[in-house]
């Protein structure tokens, strides 16, 4: 199965708060973006990449994959997503034509080739994979609003990631499907499992974190800067 990654760089950062978007804001002294597909670049079993990006962010994002190593090699198209996470995702795939795809959040700098690699395995193995870490917490339930009234099950939870790795053709039509019933989705697994299909749990990195608001980026800058000190070791 040959893999190609849809890196959906779409968003607009409304809850990170900052003077300019995420994919773009510096970490360890490159654009976040950047950290994220030099990941994918230096992943060997991924082939092409297309980086789905908010409209007129195109040149930008061009001028970021021109800095990549190999001057970005791999990066096939960037294109322009969607008002939801789902139609970026829907953009980038229709940018694509390997059999496998996987689709990673721009704002999880700190996946790992290796990750990336065991959720492609995983795919080819059981049809579908995605990275996650168990709960850390005890999660509730909110019923009447402002009360917590119920209490899943903590061995049963997982925080799932991204990449999650799909077969091309299967994540289109779960789209499809999703976009034809009005079903909205924040992940791509849930569209499968409205499909009644199984997702294999990659267990990955609770460094893996994403970007989403302000106190996330020094964690970032600290997993990153150890794991520099790591490599240079
Ligand atoms: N319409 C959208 C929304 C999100 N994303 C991407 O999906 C990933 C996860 O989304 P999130 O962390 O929520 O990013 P934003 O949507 O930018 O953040 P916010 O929800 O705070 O606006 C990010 O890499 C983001 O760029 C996207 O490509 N297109
Ligand atoms: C896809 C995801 O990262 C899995 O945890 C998450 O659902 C993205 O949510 P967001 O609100 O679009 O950041």
């Amino acid at each position: 199965m040959n893999w190609g990654a849809v890196v959906v760089a779409a968003g607009r950062g409304t809850r990170m708060g900052a003077a300019d978007n995420k994919p773009y804001l510096p970490l360890a002294g490159r654009p976040i973006l950047a950290h994220t597909l030099e990941a994918f670049e230096r992943c060997e079993a991924v082939e092409t990449i297309v980086v789905v990006v908010a409209p007129g962010e195109e040149e930008r994002a061009r001028g970021v994959v021109r800095g990549l190593m190999a001057g970005g090699r791999k990066v096939r198209a960037i294109v322009p997503g969607g008002a939801e996470r789902q139609d970026s995702v829907c953009a980038g795939l229709d940018a694509l034509d390997t059999e496998g795809v996987l689709v990673h959040d721009a704002a999880r700098p700190l996946v790992t080739p290796a990750q990336i690699e065991a959720c492609c395995r995983e795919a080819e193995r059981h049809g579908a994979s995605a990275l996650a870490v168990p709960v850390k917490d005890t999660i509730k339930v909110e019923g009447e609003r402002g009360f917590m009234t119920a209490t899943p099950d903590r061995s049963t939870l997982w925080a799932v990631q991204t990449p999650q790795a799909f077969a091309r053709a299967e994540l289109i039509e779960a789209h499809r499907r999703a976009k034809a019933e009005g079903a909205a989705a924040t992940d791509d697994t849930m569209l499968m499992e409205r499909l009644g299909r199984k997702v294999a749990i990659v267990k990955g990195d609770y460094r893996n974190l994403k970007i989403t608001t302000p106190e996330d980026l020094p964690v970032a800058e600290l997993f990153l800067s150890r794991r520099l000190t790591e490599e240079a070791d």
